[in-house]
């Protein structure tokens, strides 16, 4: 599957309902065991969250756009398909969410691509379920770490720290992702999808849940007057940078 929405595969409420019917499609056809996630824009994997989406939107547009975020995180973590990251490019904070999310990471060994849970940089607090599923990737203390300071790792750095499992170059990237593919798939779908389940299950069960009481927290945090002036600020950098 590969995102295309330019100009940095930013997750709109559209991307992430779109990402979700197609997973869910490919999740209910028994021919399609496995799925490798890469983007068609150069240099970005995804941007993270659309920032704009949290700016200056109503209640239910908030709580709109963050059932659709659950969503997509629900249905990626617990599937029964093999899902493979191919990050061919920068992925901060809910693109990192998408890459932790897969059981295997493999990025391009290109140093001025980063990756990682920024949302402290931003002035945003990371949810219990992004950070479950880091803990669950790289262990508590780099990810306390991490989080903390909203680091966002170099190529080389991230797979020192175990963000992702191996770097390789660009143009290998979609021949070694299909080989890891084959190597998952040569085992039998029971056992590994029994297993999956096992390792998942506690950290799913647990956002599952309190899936609305997370909906009310999001909303009430990204509501505030001081949260949406640092959003502001943020988007303004970005444009800031450009010129
Ligand atoms: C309680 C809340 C919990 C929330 C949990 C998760 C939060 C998130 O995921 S928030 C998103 C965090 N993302 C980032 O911090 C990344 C921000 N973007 C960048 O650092 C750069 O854009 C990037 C390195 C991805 C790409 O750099 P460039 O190739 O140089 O592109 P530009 O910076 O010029 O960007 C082009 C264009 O896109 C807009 N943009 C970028 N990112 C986002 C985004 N996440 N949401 C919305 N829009 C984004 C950027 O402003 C530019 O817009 P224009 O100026 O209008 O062209």
């Amino acid at each position: 599957m590969k995102f295309k929405s330019p100009p940095v595969n930013s997750l709109s409420l559209d991307f992430l309902t779109e990402f979700c019917i197609s997973l869910e499609k490919l999740e209910n056809d028994r021919a399609c065991r496995g799925v490798i996630l890469t983007s068609a824009v150069p240099k970005i994997f995804s941007s993270g969250l659309d920032i704009t989406e949290m700016c200056g939107k109503s209640t239910e547009h908030y709580a709109e756009f963050w059932r659709a975020v659950q969503e997509m995180w629900l249905r990626l973590y617990s599937s029964n398909m093999v899902t493979v990251a191919a990050v061919n490019g920068s992925s901060p904070a809910g693109g990192c969410l998408i890459a932790l999310t897969c059981d295997y990471r493999i990025m391009a060994e290109n140093p001025k691509f980063s990756i990682g849970l920024n949302e402290a940089q931003l002035g945003i607090v990371a949810p219990f379920w992004f950070k479950d599923t880091f803990v669950n990737v790289v262990g508590h203390r780099v990810a306390e770490r991490s989080l903390q300071l909203g680091s966002l790792h170099s190529a080389p750095e991230a797979h020192r720290i175990g963000l992702v499992d191996e770097l390789v170059p660009e143009e290998k990237l979609k021949d070694r992702a299909t080989a890891v593919m084959q190597q998952w798939l040569a085992l039998p779908d029971h056992a590994r999808q029994l297993t999956k389940t096992m390792m998942r299950k506690a950290v799913l069960d647990r956002l599952v849940a309190h899936r609305e009481e997370d909906v009310q927290n999001f909303i009430s945090f990204i509501s505030k007057e001081s949260i949406q002036k640092s959003l502001r600020m943020y988007m303004e950098m970005l444009k800031k940078k450009k010129s």
